[in-house]
């Protein structure tokens, strides 16, 4: 199944050029073993090049029972051969990340927030140097809240900016601060706005995300244990956001943009949005309703990846 849809996907698009993963980290190639302590996966304990070389589209988001959703609905939608309920999680041995492969299509559980997303990347894109693995697309399938935006909105990230409405990451590294750009694939991203237009299934944008690193004060919330502001405050600062093209908050974009792009990789940002954040800062749609919110990104994405792959025209 695999070799079949590999085979479209080089026939289909001829001008997509083989991207490599580039690692940029001279001491990794000096190393014997690379143990991918959060992942429990080793160079010299697995193979990686036989189990991950013909993933094509990686797709990553906060929540672990999510991201396994994900893997049954695309073993569905792919039609990939096999019981769903077969699908285990390789990252079984350790209880930080879940991961799932189905096919072409890698599917990982990140947690919450940059420290965490940023740990899983560094081994993600590891291993997909490891296991040699090229063209391929990342995706992060996320929640977030809206500004201006009616709740289930569709957000897909044109740029990724920081608390200051700049698209830049910064990284301490060895008590310096590190700026790396967080500019995203146009390419994929208007790609993803078309298809979009084509399920015609749920109300999209593209706009700007802003990435912070709290739920709570950092996203100007009123409802934290702490709030160092006043109502007006908060609207003033979401209004000033939505002035620079901000659409929606959330807390991993910046890290995932900057490291996919210094690392040769295309990426997109696809979050939905559970709340208007100038009508308040409680989430109180139904558990039902969140969970259908939360397949719309599914949704989009997976037909990004039937319609790479050639299986729909
Ligand atoms: O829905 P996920 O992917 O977890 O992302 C969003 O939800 C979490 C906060 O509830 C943060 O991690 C934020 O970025
Ligand atoms: O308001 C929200 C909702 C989801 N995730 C966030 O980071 N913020």
């Amino acid at each position: 199944m695999a070799l079949i849809l590999l085979n479209r996907l080089g026939k289909d698009h001829k001008d997509y050029i083989k991207q490599q993963v580039h690692v940029k980290n001279p001491y990794l190639d000096t190393m014997e073993e690379d143990i991918l302590y959060h992942f429990s996966l080793s160079t010299k304990t697995h193979n990686l090049p036989e189990m991950f070389g013909d993933i094509k589209f990686v797709c990553v988001g906060g929540s672990a029972n999510r991201m396994k959703a994900f893997a049954h609905f695309i073993h569905q939608d792919l039609h990939i051969p096999g019981n769903p309920d077969d699908i285990r999680d390789i990252c079984e041995g350790t209880d930080r990340y879940s991961m799932y492969k189905v096919g072409p299509v890698l599917s990982i559980s990140h947690g919450m927030g940059v420290p965490s997303i940023s740990i899983m990347l560094h081994e993600l894109i590891k291993l997909l140097h490891h296991a040699r693995c090229q063209d391929v697309v990342l995706f992060r399938l996320g929640t977030s809240g809206g500004v201006g935006l009616n709740p289930g909105t569709v957000v897909i990230t044109d740029k990724a900016v920081d608390y200051s409405f700049c698209p830049q990451f910064e990284q301490v590294v060895l008590g310096k601060v590190i700026t790396r750009s967080t500019e995203l694939d146009e390419e994929v991203a208007s790609e993803l706005l078309q298809y979009a237009s084509e399920l015609q299934s749920f109300p999209t944008v593209i706009g700007k995300t802003m990435c912070t690193h709290d739920f709570y004060e950092g996203q100007g919330r009123l409802d934290g244990a702490l709030c160092s502001f006043s109502h007006e405050e908060k609207l003033e600062y979401l209004r000033k956001a939505y002035e620079a093209g901000v659409r929606n908050i959330e807390m991993e974009s910046t890290v995932f943009a900057a490291m996919c792009r210094v690392c040769g990789l295309k990426a997109a940002v696809v979050c939905v949005t559970l709340l208007n954040r100038f009508e308040g800062d409680q989430i109180t749609s139904s558990h039902e309703v969140l969970v259908e919110y939360q397949q719309r990104p599914q949704i989009l994405v997976a037909y990004f990846i039937k319609k790479r792959l050639g299986l729909i025209p």
